[in-house]
């Protein structure tokens, strides 16, 4: 095996994302959601480890058990990447997991996102950051914002983004013991598709909510629990289209005093928001 400049050893950050609001405000001829939401990043995510092969073959070392390693999307960005540049090379990819799956918190995207970074990268592939992120969509709505690396408001299905400074506050992060399938969600007959759309400056002061709560809510018991136990403190939200609900809040020391009180089940962290990802600083 050639010797590369990075036989990295060191983690590639693959951070969660919230949705500090998510309107839907149509459906697309081919099934999708016309969206309005606004991406922050997390100081609070996965861990991924590259080493590249000279022989050409992608390899999951390391994951969770529970996602096929062909399916894990680290493999299906891996090899949308080479098809896309002709890379000869291949890679071993080891992924920490922290981000909890099926929690509105982007984890799979995240992963495919600093997949098509580091590669990109280690490869010596040279593609634009445009280019990353258009390879990225065809993974899934929210690789593009992972890729940009910037926190955003978003319109379209999440490709069309426009970098919003907001402030960062400590959030405390709740996810209970259930993954949402984000594909039931938008198919259900009953979730509410035409918000009217608002503008950046009318969410900055103060509009917004998100219209899957309602519909997750009803169909995930849990979810609704953890919303009302969190509404005790503050004006919670629920992030994507689930299971996450978050809180943001003064300081991580209160953060922190919220979360000794979470009910026990439920999985939760704290978590500073960031406009800027920790792996835009790697791109
Ligand atoms: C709703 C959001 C908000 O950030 O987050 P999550 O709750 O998944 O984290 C995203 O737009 C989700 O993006 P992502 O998780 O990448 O979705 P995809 O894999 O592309 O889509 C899963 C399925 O959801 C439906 N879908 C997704 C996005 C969208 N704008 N309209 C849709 O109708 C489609 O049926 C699609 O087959
Ligand atoms: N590396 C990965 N990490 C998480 N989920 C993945 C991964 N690869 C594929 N998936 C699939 O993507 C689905 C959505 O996962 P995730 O992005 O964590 O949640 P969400 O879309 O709710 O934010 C998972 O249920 C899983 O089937």
């Amino acid at each position: 095996m050639p010797n590369f400049p990075f036989t990295t050893e060191f983690p590639w950050p693959a951070p969660a994302k919230l949705n500090l609001f998510l309107h839907v405000i149509g459906r697309r001829a081919d099934g999708y959601h016309n969206l309005q939401t606004v991406f922050q990043f997390l100081d609070f995510g996965d861990s991924l480890f590259f080493v590249p092969r000279g022989d050409g073959v992608i390899r999951r070392t390391d994951g969770p058990a529970d996602i096929p390693e062909d399916q894990d999307l680290v493999v299906r960005a891996a090899h949308a990447l080479k098809s896309a540049s002709g890379a000869g090379l291949g890679a071993d990819i080891a992924v920490t997991k922290r981000i909890p799956m099926g929690g509105g918190l982007g984890g799979g995207s995240s992963d495919a996102a600093t997949t098509l970074v580091a590669l990109n990268r280690l490869w010596n592939i040279g593609l634009t950051i445009d280019e990353l992120a258009t390879i990225g969509l065809k993974l899934g709505a929210d690789v593009p914002v992972f890729v940009r690396g910037l926190a955003a408001w978003a319109e379209g299905v999440g490709e069309h983004l426009r970098p919003l400074n907001l402030p960062e506050p400590y959030y405390l992060v709740v996810t209970p013991p259930v993954a949402v399938s984000t594909g039931e969600i938008f198919s259900a007959p009953e979730l509410p598709r035409a918000s009217e759309p608002i503008t950046a400056e009318a969410f900055l002061g103060g509009e917004g909510q998100n219209d899957c709560e309602a519909v997750t809510c009803a169909r995930y018991p849990l979810v609704r629990e953890a919303l009302d136990w969190l509404r005790q403190f503050g004006p919670a939200r629920m992030s994507g289209t689930g299971a996450s609900v978050f809180l943001a809040c003064p300081s991580r020391a209160e953060a922190r005093g919220l979360q000794d009180q979470v009910p026990k089940g439920w999985h939760s962290f704290v978590a500073a928001g960031l406009n800027q990802s920790p792996l835009g600083t790697l791109a």
